[in-house]
């Protein structure tokens, strides 16, 4: 199961950002090359758990963006990206986004209440991002059908639960100064 991620993760390499060993990987920072292959298998898996049954695709800049595109190729259904820069559109909402290594301000534009709404990105660690952006969509009048998320380190999505939102892993990885290990891949016994 989900083979081609499995294998790109066993050689990301790890640089540090502060206190924080940070993984390099082709689907949460699209260097060195993001593969067909790994987006297909990717994409084809999160249609397997949200199916196809909403309005619209949400996902955050910059690593959301390639998830999205696949998503919306292969379904149909249109996509919102929220983004880093304010565009001062009437309806756009502010929201603050804390990480592991950075803190910043996030701006969702083009989701309108009553929307049906499939959350992605790339990694889910502290849960920071997923913890400022999924109320502000409910606040907006969204519909939350899925959130899933390809990888996920550390407790963010454990933390995510806490408060209510069930986030959907594709794998589970531990990081440390040696690499990647992987704990859990999703569909798999343990
Ligand atoms: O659970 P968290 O600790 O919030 O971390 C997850 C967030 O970190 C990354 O975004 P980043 O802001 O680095 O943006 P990028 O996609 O532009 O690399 C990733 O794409 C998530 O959005
Ligand atoms: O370690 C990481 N690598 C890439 N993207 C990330 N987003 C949160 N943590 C990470």
């Amino acid at each position: 199961m989900l083979e081609v991620l499995q294998e790109s993760l066993r050689k990301a390499p790890i640089v540090n950002r502060g206190e924080y060993p940070y993984f390099i990987h082709p689907i949460s920072d699209g260097v060195p090359s993001l593969e067909p292959e790994l987006l297909d298998e990717i994409a084809e898996h999160m249609i397997s758990i949200a199916g196809t049954d909403y309005d619209r695709i949400v996902s955050i800049e910059a690593m959301g963006i390639p998830l999205a595109t696949t998503l919306s190729l292969k379904t149909g259904i249109p996509f919102s990206i929220v983004r880093k820069r304010q565009y001062g559109l009437e309806g756009e909402v502010i929201l603050s986004q804390s990480t592991g290594y950075s803190k910043g301000e996030l701006y969702i534009n083009g989701v309108n209440k009553g929307e049906k709404v499939l959350v992605v990105d790339d990694v889910i660690s502290t849960g920071g991002t997923l913890k400022a952006l999924l109320p502000a969509l409910e606040k907006m009048g969204a519909q939350i059908t899925n959130v899933i998320v390809v990888i996920s380190r550390g407790d963010g999505a454990i933390k995510m639960r806490d408060m209510g939102y069930e986030i959907n892993t594709l794998v589970k990885i531990d990081v440390d100064q040696n690499g990647v290990s992987i704990l859990e891949v999703a569909g798999e016994q343990q």
